[in-house]
C-alpha cells in the first residue's frame, strides 16, 4: 500500500495510545465501522506491538505502527503486520530502513529544514508535527508556499473543532489525531466522534 493510498484512505487518522483500557479488535471494527479505517497505533505502551497484530486481522482496517524512532522498532511493527510507519521527525537512517521494507512512510516535519532534507530523501509527503505547538495553520501555510507538490499530515494539538480549518488547507491531505479516542470514552461514543471525523471534507 503506497502512502498516498493510506493519506487518501480517510480524512482522519486516529493516533491511538492503547492501554488495554479497550480490546483492540473491537475497537478497530468500532472506528473502520465509523468510517475511519487508517489506524496509527504508537509504540508508546507494551499493548502496542500485540494490538497491532490482532487490528491487522480486522476486514477493512489498514494498521500502522506511529512513534518509531529507530529501526528495531520498525522491524518489530512490520513483524506485527503494521502497513504503514509514522514517526515524530525525520532522519536520514530511520528513512533508509522504512525504504528498504517497502511499507509507506511518513515522518514528522516542524521545519523548512526538515522538509529539504526530506525531499532530498526522495520524500514529498509528511506529517506536520506538532501541528499546533509548531505555530498552527499560519506556520503550516507559510512552510508549504516554498514547496508547492510537498503533502501534509498535520497531527498534534487538533481538536474535533479545528480539523475542519485544517482540513480546508490545499496542501493537507490528511489530518490526525487522538480526540476520538479519549481515556474514559465508551465504543458507542469512540463510533459517533469517529463518524462525526470520518464525514468532515477535504479541499
Ligand atoms: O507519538 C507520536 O509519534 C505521535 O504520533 C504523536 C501524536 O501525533 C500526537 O500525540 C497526537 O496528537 P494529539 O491529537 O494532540 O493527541
Amino acid at each position: 500500500m503506497t502512502l498516498e493510498e493510506v493519506m487518501h484512505a480517510a480524512p482522519v487518522i486516529p493516533v491511538l495510545v492503547l492501554d488495554g483500557e479497550h480490546d483492540p479488535v473491537a475497537l478497530a471494527e468500532t472506528l473502520v465501522e465509523a468510517g475511519l479505517p487508517v489506524l496509527e497505533v504508537t509504540l508508546r505502551t507494551p499493548q502496542a506491538l500485540g494490538a497491532i497484530r490482532a487490528m491487522a486481522g480486522v476486514k477493512g482496517a489498514i494498521v500502522g505502527a506511529g512513534t518509531v524512532l529507530n529501526e528495531w522498532q520498525l522491524f518489530e511493527a512490520r513483524e506485527a503486520g503494521a502497513r504503514f510507519i509514522v514517526a515524530p521527525g525525520l532522519t536520514k537512517g530511520l528513512t533508509r530502513a522504512v525504504a528498504s521494507t517497502g511499507l509507506a512512510y511518513l515522518p514528522g516535519v516542524a521545519t523548512a529544514g526538515d522538509i529539504m532534507r526530506g525531499l532530498d530523501l526522495g520524500l514529498t509527503r509528511f506529517k506536520f508535527f506538532p501541528a499546533e505547538a509548531s505555530g498552527g495553520l499560519p506556520a503550516l501555510r507559510a512552510l508549504s508556499a516554498p514547496f508547492g507538490a510537498v503533502r501534509f499530515c498535520p497531527t498534534g494539538g487538533i481538536t474535533e473543532a479545528s480539523a475542519p480549518e485544517w482540513l480546508a488547507e490545499p496542501a493537507v491531505t490528511c489530518i490526525g489525531g487522538s480526540w476520538m479516542v479519549k481515556k474514559g470514552m465508551s465504543l458507542a461514543e469512540i463510533g459517533d466522534a469517529a463518524a462525526r471525523a470520518a464525514s468532515l471534507a477535504r479541499s
